[in-house]
């Protein structure tokens, strides 16, 4: 069995963040989180990343809540906190890895948007930097994830997808499910799509 792994994200500032929120949960989504945890007044975000799910495929969970801070002090397993304060990932993914998804014991990762306050880094078992240089919480995540994973998340498959991607050296190609097998035996056209979320 594979320990569940779940992102949460705390603050959320509607109009200014919405953007970037989303891109917290289809990040988390696309490299191999189980689910995102978004502040409840994030709501617009959360239907975002719902819709692309139903789209393009799960599972994946997308959960609105208003109590970041006794959800990360009560997590049952591993937090780590994404900060550029932290500890160099490179230091310490090893040890992460061995105390979440190599154990089978959840793991949640915590990133900020607004200022953090210090409760989370307390309640961290791990503070960890994507280097130690200022950045965005999507890309700390990211390769955080990735890291994680060692890359096996990028061979994910997707289930109950109605739109698969087939991948092009140029161009859009679009299709549903039984196309893109139909694909793997001979020509079927797709059709563009650029509703993707972003
Ligand atoms: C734009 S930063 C704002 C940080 C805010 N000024 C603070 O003091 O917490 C938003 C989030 O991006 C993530 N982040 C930014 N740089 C990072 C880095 N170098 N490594 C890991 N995470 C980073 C952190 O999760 C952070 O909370």
């Amino acid at each position: 069995m594979t320990a569940e792994v779940v992102v949460l994200r705390y603050g959320h500032r509607p109009g200014r963040d919405d953007r970037m929120t989303t891109h917290v949960g289809l990040t988390a989504r696309a490299l191999g989180a189980d689910r995102v945890v978004l502040p409840d007044n994030a709501g617009q975000s959360a239907e975002t990343v719902r819709d692309i799910t139903d789209r393009f495929g799960g599972p994946f969970e997308v959960e609105l809540r208003d109590d970041q801070r006794s959800f990360t002090r009560g997590w049952d397993g591993t937090v780590v906190h994404l900060t550029m304060y932290g500890e160099r990932v490179q230091d310490v993914e090893a040890d992460v890895r061995a105390d979440s998804v190599a154990s089978d014991t959840p793991l949640l990762v915590v990133v900020g948007g607004e200022k953090v306050p210090f409760d989370f880094y307390e309640a961290a078992d791990y503070n960890v930097g994507v280097t130690n240089q200022p950045h965005s919480e999507v890309a700390g995540l990211a390769v955080f994830l990735d890291r994680l994973f060692e890359g096996a998340e990028l061979e994910r498959e997707w289930d109950d997808a109605d739109r698969v991607v087939l991948p092009q050296e140029t161009g859009k190609r679009v299709v549903d499910p039984a196309e893109a097998v139909a694909e793997r035996d001979g020509a079927v056209e797709g059709t563009d799509d650029d509703s993707d979320g972003g």
